[in-house]
């Protein structure tokens, strides 16, 4: 069942092959049994094999949807996920800052899976000075956080400094996604906005389906804050519903395929939760 009282909204970009952007969002929000809003800010041509074209929404419209919703739904919290081009960073920092949804949680998406680049170079300064501030937390993978915190990141003692400096920018919380590389055992960080600091380990999943896996992790965490969950609670819970999704995969396309955002966890999908490594 979807409890109507707990609304959502993801303000984000569309993909054709229903895996990632707003389609991975909703699937989310209503596997968590939360209902879910959306504005669209792009529309992307893509697949699992890569991104043919993306339009670009007039910032008009993005600001009249944002507005629509506002006026008669009652959210309690948002995400954003591909924002495409400075006008939209800064259109979209303007709503948020008018009508403070609450619990904004910043997936600052810059590259699809397939190496599309899904925000310009002009936008990152934006996002980092306008939306990065008004987080609740922040979801960088690690080429993304490289970009936003200007470190390189090889090692552990890196991906904390990292942390540290986004959480610097104004980010309350971090979460630092280890999904990228090749290791067997997969470590996501997580710097909450009390100082303290957890590791989620989990074993990674020999599989090229991880369309859409970041979208789905930022999604459950706006989800599960909205259920009513602490940070950490939340981060947990959003990890070990993403594992299940990746693990119970489904064969669509033939490239990076999407994720089953109707799978079941067990306690096969709980992360070790660890302080230090
Ligand atoms: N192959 C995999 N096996 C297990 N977990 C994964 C795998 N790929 C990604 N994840 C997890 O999915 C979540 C999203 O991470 P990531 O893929 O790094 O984000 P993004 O989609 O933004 O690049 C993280 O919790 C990460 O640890
Ligand atoms: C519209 C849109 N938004 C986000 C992503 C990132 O998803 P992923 O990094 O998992 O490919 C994407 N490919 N398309």
């Amino acid at each position: 069942m979807v409890n109507d009282t707990l609304q959502v909204l993801t303000i984000a970009g569309t993909d054709s092959s229903g895996g990632a952007g707003v389609s991975a969002d909703l699937k989310t929000f209503m596997a968590q049994g939360v209902y879910g809003a959306n504005v669209i800010v792009s529309v992307t041509a893509q697949n699992t094999l890569g991104v043919q074209s993306v339009q670009m929404i007039p910032s008009e419209v993005i600001t009249q949807q944002i507005q629509s919703i506002a006026e008669d739904l009652s959210l309690s919290a948002v995400k954003t996920g591909m924002l495409g081009d400075v006008q939209t960073v800064n259109t979209v920092a303007k709503a948020l800052k008018k009508y403070n949804f609450g619990n904004y949680i910043l997936d600052p998406v810059m590259v699809a899976k397939g190496g599309a680049k899904l925000l310009s170079d002009k936008a990152i300064l934006a996002l980092k000075t306008q939306l990065l501030p008004l987080a609740v937390m922040v979801t960088p993978n690690i080429p993304e956080a490289e970009v936003l915190s200007g470190m390189t990141i090889q090692t552990h003692e890196d991906i904390m400094a990292a942390a540290y400096q986004l959480q610097l920018l104004g980010a309350k919380n971090v979460l630092l996604k280890g999904g990228h590389g090749k290791e067997l055992t997969v470590y996501d960080f997580a710097l909450l906005a009390d100082g303290s600091h957890f590791w989620l380990k989990s074993q990674r999943v020999d599989t090229e389906r991880t369309h859409g896996t970041g979208d789905t992790l930022s999604a459950a965490i706006a989800a599960q804050r909205v259920l009513g969950c602490d940070m950490k609670t939340a981060i947990i819970k959003a990890k070990a519903y993403v594992d299940a999704t990746i693990r119970s995969g489904i064969q669509v396309g033939h490239g990076h395929g999407p994720l089953n955002h109707l799978a079941v966890i067990t306690k096969e999908n709980q992360p070790e939760v660890i302080n230090d490594i």
